[in-house]
């Protein structure tokens, strides 16, 4: 490492500026090493950190500006540079190929965090990011990557993840287990979404620190900035849908007076000797729905999706990118029905009943499990409304659940496929050996984080699944967020013939991304 004139010039490894195979090489170290701790909370051994001797020989990097050469992405969005000793720095906002200068603020053992100062030699593929706060605002990662190039490389993640984290392999030398052994080139498909690429999100949530001063001033509403804790003023956001945008500074003024207000009452009652605490910051909610943008989390809203109609509270979880919520039901529920062998269903993790309510007239029956009241009270509120009399809504923990109410329950295994959609941590052990114990044909298993997938995906082929396919759905287009549907197999299905992933179509070409939308 040479010091010029205040830049630290890296001498770089090979330069390999293409796509795939490049990244799978790089992304097996910018997978690990800088996910260290989402490595740990996905159940993982932890990574082995560079010797301590490494991270004592890059200190010096700590401030400086340095000029890098990106090789490949992290799955958060970062770009990989490659030092010595598989050392790298991670930077943000940038294209794999791309020759920049960044400025290291932080040096840990295996990796170091920059900022990007310039980019020297721009991609060929660099597009101008929409929204003038892409760069510091910490909500987007890719408004500089063509729709096309994100969805690549988001397909990419999903490949890594299932390859480092599930060990599936093509190598049966290498494979721990025989269903371990897949070719993910194959069984991961091409990312699908919709062609917005902006103005999609239907509800977001901005923050703001308590008012204060004299005046009573609060400051910047938005979101936090890129990683660092204080927030970015957003009084426009290009992914947010035009309802939103156009609501958005009613919201935010209103938002200021409140907060004003409270304030001043509290610098009152201070001034009158009570004890207060110094006024408190807010999350604002905006949720654009069939009647327009909601503000008030407990209002009821409506949205139709799949032909059914939901009522569901506006600050409730409902999956939020109205343009590919057809084409994610439409697979989830045609890769449910196994080719039509399967009638019965049951919906894991179901929420407010989403997937289970579009499925249900596809199906004989279904039961879905959630573990909020609140979630089952809307399922069956809304199965109700929209007529559905063979869904039926079950609260509690699948953990607590699903042994009593469905290895019990006399649904017959050969005849049932399992939709799974948990929050971002997974499935837990224990509800996954009760559900490999009831030994259903099929799972669909719906992730937002492919590294939990990826974990419990090498349960799955463990306990005699196969995994068949890996659809990654663009839900949040210029964000590095994934959404993947995996769907897994009983391989020991008693010698029957495996089962179609489609209607019709045991060879699945329907599944291409185009024939959804
Ligand atoms: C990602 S959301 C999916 C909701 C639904 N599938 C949808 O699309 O609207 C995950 C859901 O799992 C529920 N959940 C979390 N842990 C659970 C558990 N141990 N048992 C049952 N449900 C759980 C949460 O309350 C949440 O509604």
């Amino acid at each position: 490492m040479v010091p010029v004139a205040g830049v630290l010039l890296v001498t770089i490894g090979a330069i390999r500026p293409s796509g795939p195979l490049l990244a799978r090489a790089g992304v097996l170290h910018a997978f690990v090493r800088p996910t260290h701790r989402r490595c740990l909370a996905v159940g993982r051994p932890k990574p082995k950190s560079a010797a301590p001797a490494a991270a004592h020989a890059h200190a010096a990097l700590a401030g400086q500006v340095v000029e890098l050469t990106i090789s490949s992405l992290t799955s958060l969005g970062a770009g990989v540079a490659r030092l010595d000793e598989g050392y790298v720095v991670l930077v943000p906002f940038v294209i794999p190929g791309e020759r920049v200068l960044a400025r290291v603020f932080r040096v840990g053992p295996s990796f170091a965090n920059a900022d990007l100062v310039e980019v020297l030699t721009p991609s060929a593929e660099r597009v101008q990011a929409r929204c003038a706060l892409f760069g510091r605002c910490g909500g987007c990662q890719y408004q500089h990557m063509p729709l096309r190039m994100q969805r690549e490389w988001k397909r990419q993640h999903v490949v890594d993840a299932l390859g480092r984290i599930g060990g599936f392999t093509e190598s049966p030398r290498e494979a721990k287990h025989p269903l371990l052994c897949a070719e993910l080139e194959t069984l991961v498909r091409p990312t699908a979404g919709a062609p917005e690429a902006y103005g999609y999100r239907s509800k977001i949530t901005p923050h703001h620190e308590g008012a204060r001063g004299e005046a009573h001033e609060v400051g910047a509403i938005g979101f936090h900035e890129h990683s660092r804790r204080r927030l970015v003023d957003v009084d426009a956001c290009p992914i947010a849908s035009p309802a939103i945008n156009d609501a958005l500074p009613a919201v935010r003024a209103a938002a200021r007076e409140r907060a004003r207000e409270r304030a001043a009452r509290i610098a009152e009652r201070r001034e009158s000797g009570e004890r207060r605490r110094a006024p408190k910051g807010a999350t604002l909610l905006l949720r654009d729905a069939e009647d327009g943008v909601e503000t008030e989390p407990r209002a009821p809203v409506r949205a139709t999706v799949h032909g059914v109609r939901f009522l569901f509270p506006a600050g409730e979880f409902f999956q939020n990118n109205p343009s590919v919520l057809p084409a994610l039901v439409r697979h989830v529920v045609r890769r449910a029905r196994g080719g039509g062998r399967l009638d019965r269903l049951v919906d894991a993790y179901c929420g407010g009943g989403f997937f289970a309510l579009c499925a249900a007239r596809h199906f004989e029956s279904v039961v879905g499990v959630e573990v909020s009241a609140d979630n089952v009270a809307a399922a069956r509120a809304n199965a109700e409304r929209n007529g559905i009399a063979n869904a039926r809504f079950e609260a509690g923990e699948v953990e607590a659940l699903f042994e009593p109410l469905i290895c019990a329950g006399g649904v017959v295994p050969a005849r049932t496929a399992v939709i799974l959609d948990p929050p971002r941590k997974g499935c837990s052990d224990e509800f996954l050996q009760q559900l490999f114990a009831f030994r259903p044909a099929r799972v669909v298993y719906v992730s937002c984080d492919p590294a939990t997938q990826a974990r419990d995906a090498l349960a799955f082929a463990t306990a005699g699944y196969a995994l068949r396919e890996a659809q990654p759905f663009d839900l949040f287009p210029q964000t590095r967020h994934i959404e993947c549907v995996c769907v897994f197999d009983r391989a020991d299905a008693d010698g029957t013939a495996p089962l179609p992933l489609d209607e019709g179509d045991a060879t699945d070409g329907a599944a291409a991304p185009g024939a959804y939308l």
